[in-house]
């Protein structure tokens, strides 16, 4: 079924798929591309005028400026992305726009790098190409570079929806020891992957491997700081596929840099990008990736698709297949 009426949608990058942009077509829409990577604001504040919906598919802040500058016939915005923490939710509900986000085809993605992080962390990866190229290879010693296994470990949630449910998926072939996770509330579906739901301090106390997969909210800013750090084990390996955000990043340096934790990995940091000099990329034990989560064509069309799909139902008047509120 199409659409009774044409509608212009602003595409905020020109990166989107062809697939979103010949779906969105299909269904009767005018596409404004807007052309400058990285984005520029002053293009799409330029450009938003006027237009019925808005696929924005970066991380640049999307609030009253863009839904002031778009104007009162905005009917429809949906982000490329599965955290929404760039959007101002509250502007979204109080003018009545539909937002939409991508978060159930992010999932497998975002997870099979969690446990490329969890691996790479745990097994010295960084360290060791690091010791190769200082001609540190010293194999002869039976210590050297001792690293900690999936297997018989506890691993920990924070955040427990698609993301971790997907690693949580793939590890009930690793022979892990238990799979804890920390929410507001329980989840129902937790029987399917053999998860407790435990305390936030229990969580710390007992996971060998924490992967923080949680929205960035006032709640959870910073929630991993020193005093976090401190109550977890000393050969634990710590893992942020969500927002740099959630942790303190100058207390998650101390903690690896006096051996409080064993080793990190991390997707996502404070800034990004992250300047080229940052304390964080000395460390031996801390693998740092680009926010990478998503880097992959399959799972970038998914979300296109899914952001295109958002809008096209909000301005069939049908709820989105992916609201944010
Ligand atoms: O989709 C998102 O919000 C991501 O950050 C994926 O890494």
């Amino acid at each position: 079924m199409s659409v009774s009426r044409a509608f212009k949608v602003l595409i905020s990058h020109p990166q989107v798929p062809a697939p979103a942009l010949q779906l969105l077509c299909s269904r009767g829409a005018e596409t404004i591309i807007c052309k400058s990577v990285p984005p520029s604001r002053d293009e799409i504040l330029e450009k938003v005028g006027g237009v019925d919906a808005i696929l924005w598919a970066h991380y640049q802040p999307l609030n009253a400026v863009i839904l002031d500058a778009a104007g009162p016939q905005l009917r429809a915005v949906s982000t490329m992305s599965s955290g929404i923490d760039f959007a101002d939710v509250e502007e979204f509900k109080r003018r009545k726009i539909p937002l939409g986000h991508t978060p159930g085809v992010v999932k497998n993605s975002v997870a099979d790098l969690a446990i490329g992080l969890m691996i790479a962390a745990g097994r010295h990866f960084h360290a060791g190409r690091t010791d190769i190229e200082t001609s540190q290879w010293v194999t002869e010693h039976i210590d050297w570079r001792m690293g900690v296994e999936i297997r018989d470990s506890v691993i920990g949630f924070f955040g427990f929806g698609g993301i971790s449910q997907a690693i949580a998926k793939r590890l009930q072939c690793w022979d892990v020891a238990k799979i804890l996770y920390t929410t507001r509330n329980r989840k129902e579906n937790d029987v399917d992957y053999k998860a407790e739901h435990v305390p936030f301090e229990r969580l710390l106390q007992e996971s060998d491997f924490l992967v923080v997969a949680a929205p960035l909210t006032s709640e959870t800013r910073e929630k991993f700081n020193s005093k976090a750090f401190a109550q977890m084990k000393g050969s634990a390996v710590f893992v942020n596929v969500a927002r740099g955000g959630l942790v303190n990043q100058a207390d998650l340096h101390e903690a690896l840099s006096s051996g409080k934790l064993f080793a990190a990995g991390l997707d996502v940091t404070t800034p990004e990008p992250l300047p080229a000099d940052s304390p964080i990329l000395k460390l031996p034990n801390c693998v740092v990736l680009p926010h990478l989560g998503t880097q992959t064509m399959k799972t970038t069309i998914e979300m296109s698709l899914l952001a295109a799909n958002n809008i096209i139902n909000a301005i069939e008047d049908k709820p989105m297949l992916s609201p944010a509120y």
